[in-house]
């Protein structure tokens, strides 16, 4: 990437409502949100977060060569040479200098942005890989990885910080791309790291329990989720899930285009799933009948969007289902791994209760005899409490047998989090589960019981290639694992 200067004069005109202290005639070469990546010139953004104040780290930020700070509160004693500026919400302001810093980039292509507590993901990459084969250059920004065209950008965040996501869609815009799809996670929405980006359309998938460590409420995680199509201009689409009840709270107040999809009722882009086997689904969509390599109920809705978009984006429906009816499912998503002796294996993201549902109900609606689902699941640590026993609940309800295990226990107790998901199994299925806190061995546990035909779901963790405990990423991939398990196991 080309280095970047910019005159602070310039970028401040983003910001006119912004309380200036020092000079403005001085050229910034980079906006940082850590003080620890302050640099020369640079201009530090004070944001209060979480765990930590970025007002107490102005100093430190100085100390390190930056000449300008963005912040909501000017310090007690100011330095002579440094320009601050002062605004009521410094997370909010950056996103607006962050864009401007790198010269618009989202104004140059098709920004397409997925929100929802689940699918994102899935939508984001379907739509990216199916762009592809229709011959455009695309961008792609993600929880698996960030993409432009073949090159792999590796993923911190879902969603990442405005400097970041801005930075990434200036070398998209650079490498020609005509299409970047990216997720809008919840987070990013309370946090402003897509504010000042214009997209040229929203899609919604569906909301149910997440995150409320964070949000606290559902009303405010709806909130948060509404607030990405409250700032999509006129000239965006908004295509909303309509089967979800909060489908239409989220275009209440949108500016955009309202479009919808459903399986379930009138809509612009209407389906049904016709039939499925462990390989596909046949679907019809507005009339056209198509087989899909993805299976569930839950990807019927995810192709129906990525459709939905396709044709507003202007694409012809004939081509887009063609390029459609050929893609895969994104990795660790319905990731299917099969033994010699016919033990069916799935690793999932499953990591909410309406995942891990969707995903038990497509395995048990693919059962047509007396195979066995065997379930291995986990929930994270430092993540939202309140879902750990209705994951297990379902799990116990939906499958023959379930090792409760680790999922990435951060700085929490592996044997607390069991001990709580455990409270939510109802005694009628205490018999069918184990608590095994080393995730490996669960797996290994769960191969080895399964017969031919029998079906294993490693759900939580899928794409990922790690276990996270206090603070240390250790390597661990499901795929893998469950590959070893059914050699091991002699399956
Ligand atoms: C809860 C959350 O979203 N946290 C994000 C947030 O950090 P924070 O608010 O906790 O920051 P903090 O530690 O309190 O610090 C406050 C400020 O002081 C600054 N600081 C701190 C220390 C220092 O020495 N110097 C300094 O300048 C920090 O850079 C920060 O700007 O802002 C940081 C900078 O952008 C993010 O890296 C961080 O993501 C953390 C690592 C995280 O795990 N986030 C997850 C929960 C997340 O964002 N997930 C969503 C997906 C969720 C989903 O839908 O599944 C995502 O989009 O990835
Ligand atoms: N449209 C959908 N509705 C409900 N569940 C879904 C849907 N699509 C995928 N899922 C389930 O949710 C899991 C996560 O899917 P995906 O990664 O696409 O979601 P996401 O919204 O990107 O999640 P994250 O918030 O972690 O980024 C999948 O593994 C699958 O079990
Ligand atoms: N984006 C989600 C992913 C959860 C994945 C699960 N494996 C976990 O670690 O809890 C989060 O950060 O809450
Ligand atoms: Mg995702």
């Amino acid at each position: 990437m080309e280095e970047i200067s910019k005159s602070l004069y310039t970028l401040l005109k983003e910001i006119p409502e912004a309380n200036v202290v020092g000079d403005t005639d001085r050229s910034i070469q980079g906006i940082v949100l850590d003080s620890r990546k302050a640099g020369p010139d640079s201009l530090f953004v004070a944001v209060r977060g979480t765990q930590a104040d970025g007002h107490d780290f102005i100093e430190k930020a100085l100390d390190l060569g930056a000449s300008a700070i963005l912040c909501e509160e000017l310090p007690a004693v100011t330095r002579p040479g440094v320009t601050y500026v002062q605004v009521l919400d410094s997370a909010r302001a950056m996103g607006f200098l962050a864009s401007a810093f790198y010269g618009h980039p989202s104004q140059d292509f098709h920004l397409i942005g997925v929100t929802g507590t689940n699918g994102k993901t899935s939508v984001a990459t379907l739509l990216f890989r199916m762009f592809r084969t229709l011959g455009y250059r695309c961008g792609l920004i993600s929880t698996v990885q960030n993409q432009i065209e073949d090159e792999v950008i590796p993923s911190t965040h879902t969603t990442p910080d405005a400097v970041t996501l801005n930075g990434l869609l200036a070398q998209m815009r650079q490498q020609n791309c005509t299409h970047v799809f990216m997720e809008v996670s919840s987070h990013a929405v309370t946090q402003q790291r897509v504010t000042g980006l214009t997209f040229s359309g929203g899609i919604f998938t569906n909301i149910t329990h997440d995150h409320l460590d964070f949000h606290k409420t559902f009303d405010n995680y709806i909130k948060a989720k509404k607030g990405f199509f409250d700032q999509l201009p006129r000239t965006a689409f908004a295509l909303v899930n309509i089967d979800d009840r909060r489908g239409s709270v989220m275009v209440q107040n949108t500016a955009a285009k309202v479009e919808t999809y459903s399986l379930q009722t009138m809509a612009a882009f209407k389906g049904k799933l016709l039939s499925e086997t462990l390989f596909g689904m046949h679907m019809d969509l507005n009339g056209h009948e198509v087989w899909f390599r993805l299976i569930g109920r839950f990807n019927a809705y995810n192709l129906l969007a990525v459709y939905g978009a396709a044709i507003l984006l202007g694409e012809a429906p004939e081509e887009v289902l063609s390029a459609l009816s050929e893609l895969q499912s994104p990795p660790g998503r319905f990731e299917q791994v099969h033994s010699a002796n016919k033990v069916v294996g799935i690793v999932d993201y499953a990591h909410t209760p309406d995942a891990l549902q969707n995903v038990l109900e497509t395995i048990n609606e693919l059962r047509h005899g007396e195979e066995q689902i065997i379930t291995v699941v986990g929930c994270g640590g430092n993540r939202d409490a309140e879902k750990r026993p209705k994951m297990a609940a379902i799990a116990s309800k939906m499958s023959d047998r379930v090792y409760l295990t680790s999922d990435n226990p951060r700085h929490e107790e592996p044997q607390a989090i069991l001990d709580q998901m455990l409270a939510g199994v109802p005694p009628l299925h205490f018999k069918k589960v184990a608590l095994i806190p080393e995730r490996r061995e669960a797996i290994y546990r769960a191969c080895a019981e399964a017969q031919p035909g029998d079906i294993v779901l490693v759900a939580g963790k899928g794409h990922e290639t790690y276990q996270e405990v206090k603070g240390v990423k250790h390597d661990f991939d499901d795929r893998k694992v469950l590959l070893e398990a059914f050699l091991a196991t002699g399956k």
